[in-house]
């Protein structure tokens, strides 16, 4: 079976900079796989590799079997991408931000139809937004900000939705609303990748875990690779011991 992410061999270099060293991951349609690894291990960089923001060196990537750039011009993927990519000044309401999910449909005229307004409202109810609609999109919470990236994924009618960081500077009420999200769009079929250093909760989050050092070091469920000598490997320090005191 075509896998729903297929990423063989990336690497990617910035400059001198060897961020992605042969990375390989595969994962299957309705799956949910938390993405793990200390700052600078590569998980931005594989996220926009997979959209075709940044070329790699060498590999491949596929999604449903084709290359990153025909997935996105179909609208197959849907991105949400970390806090400090995005300009929050920009002049667009939340209900803007959500009908971009829909301009891949609409055109070159970007003039939306009725499908299109429905498509962003159901959106928008589904991540309860409905009332901050109007609102200028930095004027949002950060648990809302990302609840609106969301919305713009479902809108679009992405199958994978790849989410950078989506719990960092959000508050817990934020925290469960996008799980429970997250666990609804899986069982209806969308794959989904996402960071977190939230790695108490990736059991709940997650039903794989892959941990990234420049590589994929480990792929399997969460409780295999939360043991404490693949984190210890990953995050060079015993995260999960009692300090060391034996
Ligand atoms: N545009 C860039 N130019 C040069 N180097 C970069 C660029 N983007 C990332 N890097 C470097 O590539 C490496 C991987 O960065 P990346 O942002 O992918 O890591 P990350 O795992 O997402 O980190 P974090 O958890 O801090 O968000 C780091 O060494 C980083 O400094």
């Amino acid at each position: 079976m075509t896998a729903a992410l297929d990423v063989t061999d990336v690497t990617v270099h910035y400059g001198e900079v060897l961020a992605l060293d042969g990375a390989t991951l595969r994962l299957d349609a309705g799956r949910i796989c938390g993405l793990i690894g200390m700052n600078g291990s590569g998980k931005s960089t594989l996220f926009k590799t997979i959209m075709g923001l940044v070329k790699p060196d060498a590999g491949t990537v596929l999604i449903n079997g084709a290359p990153p750039a025909a997935a996105r011009s179909a609208g197959v993927i849907g991105y949400v991408p970390q806090s400090e990519d995005v300009d929050w000044s920009f002049p667009l309401s939340v209900r803007d931000v959500v009908m971009t999910g829909r301009y891949g449909r609409m055109g070159l005229t970007r003039r939306p139809r009725p499908a299109d307004r429905a498509a962003v409202e159901e959106a928008l109810a589904r991540v309860e937004l409905t009332e901050l609609a109007d609102r200028q999109i930095g004027q949002l919470s950060g648990g809302q900000k990302k609840r609106a990236f969301v919305a713009r994924g479902i809108a679009q009618g992405a199958s994978i939705l790849l989410l950078d960081e989506p719990f960092a500077g959000v508050d817990k009420r934020s925290e469960a609303t996008i799980t429970r999200l997250l666990r609804e769009l899986a069982a209806e079929g969308a794959t989904i990748l996402v960071s977190t250093h939230d790695l108490q909760a990736l059991p709940s989050l997650a039903d794989e875990a892959v941990l990234l050092m420049r590589r994929v070091l480990l792929h399997g469920s969460p409780e295999e690779v939360l043991t404490p000598d693949a984190l210890a490997l990953a995050f060079g320090l015993d995260v999960l011991s009692d300090g060391g005191s034996r």
